[in-house]
């Protein structure tokens, strides 16, 4: 990707044409009620665009329009390559609007363009086509049952899809779920969240342009209580795939238990610990992972290392280090290419970060925050792994630092939290590096890196960071689609159907 100057990324900035109905089969639509919220740009706090602010009705709207899609077989029913034709298109068509895109999510969220444009915009792309041509390669299966029978083993699309999407990743959260959902063949009914709804449904016009039959992609705007819930207690949507808070997270259980008992996906928070040991190779090298894990992002990153756990031995050099890379995330206009950490994504966010920063006695790095909701890497030391800093998703550019003295100690710490995301361990000890990755109870460690994996590798989280299945690979598609044995008698005398 080759990044423009800030003046051409403003330039864009300037002349785009900004959606703003809600998107039910196939077209823009204003919200029944008429009412409107206001999408602003945390980062001057000027407005972006009035979008429509939906209800309960608007949604009942899209999955009667989603069901009636699914049921009539447009999509669902469509030869997999066919729909691996549409979704590559569709991608294709994002390559084209690459900076259009990227220029609106950035607006919308306060990330950066570099990080737009180099990060959230390509991947969202690879992970569209990665799923569509994963779809004609997913084999059903042919039980090894007797002579007298042949059963079949398929796998059938879910049905309607509600997707429940945070504000962090706007499209790459979107690519995640309805990825794998389309490709499996499932209509899908998409709830943005309220702070970052633009890109969403930038992508669902773009979808139609690639052949997108009306109906399966619907994207209804609006609040938690407006939308979110009336999407977990529907009686006709099938199965949820939530990302996002715990606390949220947790409500679709009771939603689904009060309704239809549809399934339920949840990838939720986290407070992820980097563990450094005392033999851990080049800390130069761990430093700039540490500090990539705390601060990418501004740390607005259900996956950031918000603890780092670092043996007393090496902890004043790593913390020498990390100061030094850390100078190197500067604070700045998001739209300006060489800024590595934009706004956080909403003036409520900024000043819940604040209120953390506030409750820090032994700040040993940045620890400022400006106007326009800019918040400085901030490193800080805490007593111990009871301290609210080391235990609360603070969701902004935190980390907090505890002592240790030995590895068990390091893996004690490391699991003592609700959560169980991700992890990582620096170390060139192999077997403090394999015994740590299998004590760790998360979804994801890393040995010498802070990472998520990559679209090939699932991605969620163990206890109360993740529930019912995992978005990335071909783990996410058995959100979407449900196992049916088709059982087929083949015996020729009434003596043998019996047996
Ligand atoms: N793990 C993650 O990826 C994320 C974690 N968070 C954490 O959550 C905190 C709060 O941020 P929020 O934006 O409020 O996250 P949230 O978890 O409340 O929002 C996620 C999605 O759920 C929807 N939602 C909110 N309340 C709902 C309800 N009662 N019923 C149904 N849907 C509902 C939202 O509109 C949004 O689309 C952040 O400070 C951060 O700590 C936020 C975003 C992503
Ligand atoms: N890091 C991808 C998932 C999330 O932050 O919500």
């Amino acid at each position: 990707m080759t990044l423009l100057t800030q003046d051409e990324y403003k330039s864009i900035a300037a002349n785009l044409g900004l959606p703003t109905g809600a998107f039910i089969d196939g077209k823009f639509c204003p919200a029944a009620s008429g009412k409107t919220f206001e999408t602003v740009n945390p980062a001057t706090g000027g407005k972006l665009a009035d979008i429509a602010a939906c209800g309960a009705e608007d949604v009942d709207v899209a999955v009667e329009k989603a069901r009636e899609a699914f049921d009539d077989g447009r999509w669902s029913r469509l030869h997999p390559s066919e729909r691996k034709d549409v979704l590559i298109r569709l991608a294709k068509l994002m390559t084209r609007n690459a900076h259009e895109l990227a220029v609106m999510e950035s607006l919308d969220s306060g990330k950066t363009i570099y990080d737009c444009e180099t990060v959230d915009v390509p991947e969202t792309i690879h992970c569209l086509k990665w799923h569509a041509e994963a779809i004609d390669k997913i084999y059903d299966q042919v039980s090894p049952a007797s002579d007298d029978h042949i059963a079949m083993v398929v796998r059938e699309p879910i049905g309607v899809a509600g997707l429940l999407l945070p504000w962090n990743f706007p499209l790459l959260m979107l690519a995640w779920k309805i990825g794998p959902a389309l490709a499996a063949g499932c209509s899908v009914v998409v709830k943005p969240a309220a702070e970052t709804t633009l890109t969403a449904l930038r992508v669902a016009e773009l979808a139609m342009e690639a052949g997108l039959p009306r109906g399966v992609l619907n994207i209804v705007p609006g609040g938690g209580a407006e939308v979110g819930e009336p999407i977990g207690r529907h009686m006709d949507i099938d199965m949820v795939s939530f990302t996002g808070s715990t606390v949220t997270g947790k409500k679709f259980l009771s939603y689904s238990a009060e309704s239809n008992a549809k399934e339920v996906v949840l990838e939720m928070g986290g407070k992820n610990p980097a563990i450094v040991m005392d033999d851990a190779e080049n800390l130069d090298r761990v430093a700039a992972h540490v500090v990539n894990g705390a601060f990418w992002n501004m740390g607005e990153n259900c996956s950031a290392s918000s603890r780092l756990i670092v043996h007393k031995d090496v902890k004043a050099e790593l913390l020498e280090r990390i100061a030094h890379h850390a100078k190197q995330w500067n604070v700045g206009d998001p739209l300006d290419p060489e800024t590595r950490m934009g706004a956080l994504v909403s003036r409520a966010h900024f000043d819940k970060v604040c209120s953390y920063l506030e409750q820090a006695d032994n700040v040993v790095l940045g620890g400022k925050a400006h106007d326009g909701a800019f918040v400085e890497a901030t490193v800080v030391e805490v007593p111990g792994n009871d301290a609210v800093l080391a235990r609360e998703e603070i969701f902004g550019p935190v980390l907090s630092v505890i002592e240790v003295t030995g590895f068990d100690e390091a893996i004690r710490i490391a699991n003592d939290t609700d959560y169980g995301l991700c992890a990582s361990i620096f170390t060139a000890n192999v077997k403090h590096a394999i015994r740590g990755a299998r004590a760790i109870r998360a979804g994801t460690v890393t040995v010498n890196s802070f990472g998520e994996g990559d679209i090939t590798t699932p991605f969620g989280g163990y206890k109360q960071s993740g529930f019912g299945g995992r978005d990335n690979s071909v783990h996410a598609h058995d959100q979407y689609t449900q196992l049916k044995t088709i059982w087929i008698d083949l015996a020729e005398d009434a003596d043998e159907a019996v047996d």
